[in-house]
């Protein structure tokens, strides 16, 4: 599988500034993109990407998105004097022009276009363009919003013309609605534009009524524009994770695109003068990270807004080091999405049933009250837990902040993300072939007699043989090492997947271990009384026993080889709950017998890499050695294979989802997907 990241980047980018006085345009700046690569040679990460020259677009490749008059009228921009500039960019809204923004706007798209190539011929896997000017408030015969030309629009259209891509999903994690994206794909199904952008019900920039959730495409592209619009400021890591949960990521996994776009402003971190938002800059690891098994992993992400200097460069620098393949950050502490944000989410949710059959559970769209349009919600509570706060808090928090006006709004830094000098180490029987890249485990020393006997009392009857002894004391030399940070993520193939995960969940120096178990045996009773352990059994048994907060099971009709149950109870259960709970390791444990189909078992690998700094630890059934290699090949890192599109889930499974769902939420509030006053 392909690894690498590209990193495209020229500084002739910086080469253009605005030349007069206006106050909207004055915080697009070269800046931007100087301390920007500036943190990615800092902090080391420059140098760990494969560095792609940049090149200017063509007038063909310009023209995918743009009319032959609009780019003749910018042809002719170097050449004007200071007035004929100002002139000329009073034609257009929010936007300056400069004698070198033409050549600068060439080699933006010129950039996407690279990292296009490089991606879709696997020379690498993924990668980002850093690039001004941005892109996406461009128009067909429109400079808009900073942008002259689309960037994303244009390599959109140029990877289904040149590399015959047939499903492309763009990713607008910009804090303002990419309209000149939406208007591009309006009617285009093979390509899916999501975005989220500050909108307060019409009243932020730009203003337009296409950017409310019910703009969905029109014609054959209906369904295929999912607007989520943010009706307050503040919104936060809750809000950001419950949309990729509950509206993106099951979309996205149903359209299974070849090749995934992101417009990735960070106009939408905490401190930026336009977004006003509170997220901070490590939720882009995670953003990103949730993207990755998409496409094979092929991901171009394209440099947008981003106007505060420090949460640019530090956003940038998270999203860069996760499209490395470095350990995800721990989460700030997860609440619920807040109630505007539930209401948007709801919305976005409920118009798109009709589209997408992973939604086909959305509760259906609510009759327009006419109020409702310009009703403010009421602040809600502070039942949501601190993030849960974001929309009351921060907008109270806001209100203040704006009255002083002057007042610095200051974040942690990011942590540093280190990444374990072994990051795959497996435990098999010798006789079972270690794959390329993971290291067979060995401890440093072998178990004293003491040792061997409080095992063999505690989990081994007394027939069992001194190998099985040496086992269990291996799996917690391996878990050790995991928890000292010496080891990323293992695998281990034991003779009883039960008895090990009890070892495991009782040996674990973590103060909560996430345990996901797949297929139809029981989970050990000690594990379910076990206050720190946090059991998701995915199974095709009904549901039987009251589940307390900590033993959840998700029962899907057709067992866990159903894909599309599977990954519904994944994107919208076990990823909110994971991201919640907040574990310090992930047991993911493989049941006898349990038939799954491989790139399900990988996807389900790969996304649980991004909870507990990547501390993964899969156990697998000793004879069943054949899910040995593509377990690893994930564990090291590799994508998971693409599902293809998926189809509707058992109508059965989506009522027994809802009813877990509206069980736990009130315990786990970032599984909500609407509104209280709304259930
Ligand atoms: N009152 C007008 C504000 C216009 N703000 C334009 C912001 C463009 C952001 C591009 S990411
Ligand atoms: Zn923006």
């Amino acid at each position: 599988m392909k690894m690498g990241t590209a990193l495209i980047y020229d500084e002739e980018m910086t080469k253009y500034k605005l030349l007069w006085v206006d106050p909207v345009c004055k915080i697009e700046v070269p800046e931007r993109l100087i301390v920007s690569y500036e943190a990615l040679v800092k902090s080391g990460l420059a140098d760990r990407c494969v560095s792609i020259p940049v090149r200017e677009a063509t007038d063909a490749e310009i023209l995918l998105a743009h009319s032959e008059e609009y780019l003749e009228a910018v042809k002719k921009t170097p050449f004007m004097h200071l007035e004929e500039l100002m002139t000329f960019t009073q034609k257009y809204g929010d936007v300056y022009f400069h004698p070198n923004i033409y050549h600068c706007a060439k080699l933006a798209v010129g950039a996407t276009l690279q990292l296009v190539d490089n991606v879709m011929t696997g020379k690498v896997r993924n990668g980002m363009a850093l690039v001004r000017p941005p892109g996406h408030h461009s128009q067909s015969s429109a400079a808009n919003g900073f942008c002259v030309f689309n960037n994303v629009a244009i390599a959109a259209q140029y990877a289904k013309k040149h590399h015959k891509a047939k499903r492309v999903l763009i990713v607008d994690w910009d804090v303002h609605h990419g309209q000149g994206v939406q208007y591009c794909f309006e009617d285009d199904p093979s390509v899916l534009y999501f975005s989220w952008h500050r909108y307060e019900h019409q009243s932020f920039w730009p203003n337009l009524k296409e950017s409310d959730f019910d703009s969905v495409g029109s014609g054959k592209g209906a369904g295929f524009n999912v607007n989520v619009p943010w009706n307050k400021v503040g919104m936060g890591n809750s809000d950001y994770l419950a949309v990729f949960f509950h509206v993106l990521l099951p979309v996205a996994y149903e359209f299974s695109p070849d090749l995934v776009f992101i417009c990735a402003g960070f106009d939408s971190a905490i401190g930026d003068p336009e977004g006003h938002m509170s997220a901070t800059p490590d939720i882009f690891a995670h953003l990103t990270h949730l993207l990755m098994n998409l496409a094979d992993g092929k991901v171009c992400a394209v440099l947008e807004g981003g106007y505060n200097l420090t949460s640019l460069a530090q956003s940038v620098c998270q999203t860069v080091q996760t499209l490395l393949g470095d350990p995800a950050p721990r989460p700030a502490q997860l609440g619920g999405a807040c109630e505007s944000a539930l209401e948007s989410i709801h919305s976005a949710r409920s118009i798109h049933k009709k589209y997408w059959s992973c939604l086909q559970h959305a509760a259906a769209p609510f009759p327009e009250e006419p109020s409702s349009k310009n009703r403010r919600p009421a602040q809600q509570g502070g039942s949501q837990g601190p993030e849960g706060d974001a929309g009351g808090d921060a907008q109270r928090e806001e209100e203040k902040v704006e009255e002083k006006e002057e007042e610095e709004i200051v974040w942690p830094e990011p942590l540093r993300r280190v990444a374990p000098s072994l990051r795959s180490a497996l435990l098999l029987p010798d006789a079972v072939e270690c794959p390329d890249g993971c290291a067979r485990f060995s401890p440093a020393h072998g178990p004293g007699p003491l040792e061997r006997a409080r095992l063999r009392k505690s989990y081994l009857k007394e027939s069992e043989d001194e190998a099985s002894v040496t086992l269990l004391y291996n799996l917690t030399a391996l878990l050790g090492q995991m928890e000292k940070n010496e080891i990323r993520n293992g695998l281990a193939l034991v003779p009883d997947v039960s008895m090990a995960a009890t070892l495991l969940t009782s040996a674990s120096l973590s103060k909560r271990v996430l345990l996901v178990w797949m297929g139809e045996g029981p989970v050990p009773s000690q594990i379910i009384e076990d206050e720190k352990t946090l059991v998701v059994h995915i199974n095709s048994m009904e549901p039987h026993e009251a589940q307390s907060k900590y033993y959840i099971p998700i029962p899907l009709k057709k067992g866990c080889g159903d894909t599309a149950g599977v990954m519904q109870a994944v994107l919208g259960l076990l990823l909110p709950l994971g991201y919640q709970y907040e574990p310090g390791l992930v047991l993911l444990a493989r049941l006898p017998g349990y038939q799954v189909e491989g790139g399900l078992w990988q996807q389900l690998t790969c996304l649980l890499q991004g909870l507990a700094l990547g501390h993964t630890l899969v156990l697998l059934q000793e004879n069943e050695t054949a899910p040995v290699g593509i377990t690893a090949s994930c564990l090291l890192g590799n994508a998971a294979l693409s599902l293809g599109p998926l189809v509707a889930p058992g109508p059965e499974d989506v009522g027994s989802f809802e009813r877990l769902r509206l069980r736990l939420q009130t315990d786990w509030p970032l599984l909500q997907t609407t509104a209280p006053e709304k259930r």
